[in-house]
């Protein structure tokens, strides 16, 4: 028998050490953590400092850990990354914590990597699945996609707080949304196609099926849910959209992998006129450059593109800020969006630059007629632009 000299392909699958949600839950967070630390550092921006400190001095106090905050300068960058890593090192801390949306919770991966010690999030919105993965999205300077830096290990702890989720502006969930409903779209096609995962490993059956998962609880119950967020209130379709959002999506991006729709989502934040998207916003635009691109069925994109209107989603470039820029601002994103070692090449054909761009431009129209089939007005291009 000939020898196998190629190195097998593993399925690999990721995860959290342990992951709380409900409402109360950062009530509960001094005790969570005492396990993991004696000197924990909260890394939050001002909002969420105010938001959290009235709950967390008296859970931190019960604990008997210090409560000790450091500012978050608002995105993770290099250099934020490097300074937050130095406070953590400087004060002798055991832990970090993550307090608040996606970009302070990425930080404080990196930041914890650098300093060798674990890492936890603590959400108070959900809208975007960073808190449960290993790995974290790092921007240059003025808000561009930098690149993925991985982890061998995922956060320590994930705390979700559904009441602090209900009480943010809906925006946030719908933009959560957004990215979880990502989520199946792209595992989907990284299962056809035999690519690999954010973790370096074939699928396993479980990323796929949470993707998958996550993809169904939203259908069933994001309407509801975010009806629910709009008057402050903790229903169990929140607690089921917080899940699928957060959890299922994270366990599912992470081990199911992503494919063209985050790749079209780092293309875009390569140009400013989309930098007023927030990150589900734009994958919005991704899923749907996706559908178009792969070709599928009219009736699925078209369904998509409604329903995604309805929970107040942007479907249109002109939402994104980009209707009507000419072909040399869309190159700038298909360039991004398909640069070596993006998402994208995990698809199971290679597009062209040429059809992304045309996928792109083509999901104007879509979502255009979908708007008007749910009643929504006319697209507006954002002020500015
Ligand atoms: N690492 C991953 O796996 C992964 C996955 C998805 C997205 N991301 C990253 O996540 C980032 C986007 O995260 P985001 O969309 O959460 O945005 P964000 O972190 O920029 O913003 C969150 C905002 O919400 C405010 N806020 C937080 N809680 C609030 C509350 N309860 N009420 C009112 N305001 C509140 C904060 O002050 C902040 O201004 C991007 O950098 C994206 O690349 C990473
Ligand atoms: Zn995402």
């Amino acid at each position: 028998m000939a020898e196998d000299t190629q190195a097998p392909q593993l399925r690999v699958f990721a995860s959290p050490g342990r992951y709380v949600q409900g409402r109360g839950a950062l009530a509960r967070l001094g005790e969570l953590l005492a396990p993991l630390g004696s000197r924990p550092l909260l890394l939050a921006d001002d909002t969420v400092r105010g938001l959290t400190e009235g709950v967390l001095a008296p859970a931190f106090s019960r604990a008997e850990l210090p409560l000790t905050f450091e500012r978050f300068g608002g995105l993770p960058t290099r250099s934020e990354i490097g300074r937050v890593a130095r406070v953590l090192a400087d004060g002798g801390h055991d832990v970090v914590v993550g307090v608040g949306g996606g970009t302070a919770i990425d930080t404080a991966k990196a930041a914890g990597d650098d300093a060798g010690i674990p890492w936890v999030s603590a959400a108070t919105v959900a809208s975007t699945d960073a808190p449960t993965s290993a790995l974290s999205v790092v921007y240059t300077e003025d808000g561009g996609f930098e690149s993925y830096r991985f982890y061998d290990r995922n956060p320590a702890l994930v705390v979700v707080d559904t009441g602090f989720v209900a009480a943010a502006p809906a925006r946030f969930l719908s933009a959560g949304i957004g990215d979880a409903l990502a989520t199946w779209i792209e595992a989907r096609a990284v299962e056809r196609a035999h690519s690999t995962t954010m973790v370096d490993g074939l699928p396993t059956r479980a990323g796929t099926a949470l993707a998958r998962l996550s993809w169904d609880i939203l259908w069933e119950s994001a309407p509801a849910a975010l009806e629910a967020v709009e008057h402050g209130l903790v229903t169990p379709d929140v607690e089921a959209v917080v899940e699928a959002n957060t959890l299922l999506s994270g366990l599912g991006f992470e081990s199911g992998g992503l494919a063209a729709a985050h790749a079209v989502h780092d293309g875009l934040t390569a140009v400013e006129h989309t930098h007023h998207l927030a990150h589900g916003e734009k994958v919005n635009i991704g899923s749907l450059t996706q559908l178009v691109l792969e070709g599928a069925p009219a009736a699925e994109v078209d369904r998509f593109a409604e329903f995604t209107a309805r929970l107040g989603l942007p479907t249109t470039l002109t939402e994104a800020g980009l209707g009507d820029v000419g072909d040399e601002v869309l190159d700038e994103v298909v360039a991004a969006a398909t640069a070596p070692g993006e998402t994208i090449h995990n698809l199971a054909f290679s597009p062209t630059a040429r059809e992304v761009r045309d996928a792109l431009r083509a999901v104007e129209g879509v979502g255009r007629r979908a708007r008007r089939r749910a009643g929504l007005e006319e697209p507006r291009t954002p002020g500015g632009h």
